[in-house]
């Protein structure tokens, strides 16, 4: 059945990143402020409670996104988990940094990614399973929000697309 309804949400973060594939400059440690904005969409709104008339509370979308992207990302550095050498620099002082970056690969094998302020400089970092683009970041952030937009919409929404913008002119979207 095709859904009518569709609502949106965005929030935007910074963060650092570097696509260690990449030809040019994209190779290089850069920030980005990044938007990202969620779609949902319901066939039919609530029909009573406190989201009556509604697909999903917008609020609700914030709490989710705000867990899922923000707290784990937002001024931090998102890292490629292939990306050893980069990886090595963000190794505590003392730490022997191939035995520390098996332990972010555990995390990352276990639960999709690994965020940690244990680094050389305190500062935030995640890892993640794939280099850090536009579409992947679109994909990955998809995965974790679809089934807390489920749950918190009562089964009334369903996640359509997360779409990511690295710059103002720039983005890359994922949906199902
Ligand atoms: N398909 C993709 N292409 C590129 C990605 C990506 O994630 N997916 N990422 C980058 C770089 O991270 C880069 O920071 C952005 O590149 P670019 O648009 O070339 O940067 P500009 O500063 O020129 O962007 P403006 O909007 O003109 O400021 C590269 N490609």
């Amino acid at each position: 059945m095709t859904a009518p309804y569709r609502v949106s949400r965005r929030i935007e973060i910074d963060a650092g990143h570097r696509i260690m594939t990449h030809g040019s400059k994209c190779r290089h440690i850069h920030g980005h402020r990044y938007g990202i904005e969620v779609v949902c969409e319901a066939v039919d709104l609530h029909h009573d409670g406190e989201q009556t008339d509604m697909v999903v509370d917008f609020g609700f979308l914030k709490d989710e996104m705000m867990r899922a992207i923000d707290h784990p990302c937002d001024h931090g550095f998102i890292a490629a988990l292939a990306d050893r050498e980069l990886l090595a620099m963000f190794a505590p002082q003392g730490v022997e940094a191939d035995a520390w970056i098996a332990g972010l690969e555990t995390t990352v094998r276990a639960e999709g990614e690994a965020t940690t302020h244990n680094t050389r400089l305190g500062t935030k970092l995640t890892v993640v399973p794939f280099q850090p683009t536009a579409e992947c970041l679109a994909r990955h952030w998809y995965i974790k929000m679809f089934q807390p937009v489920r749950n918190r919409s009562g089964g009334t929404a369903r996640l359509v697309k997360v779409t990511v913008f690295e710059t103002p002119n720039c983005s890359a979207e994922y949906g199902e």
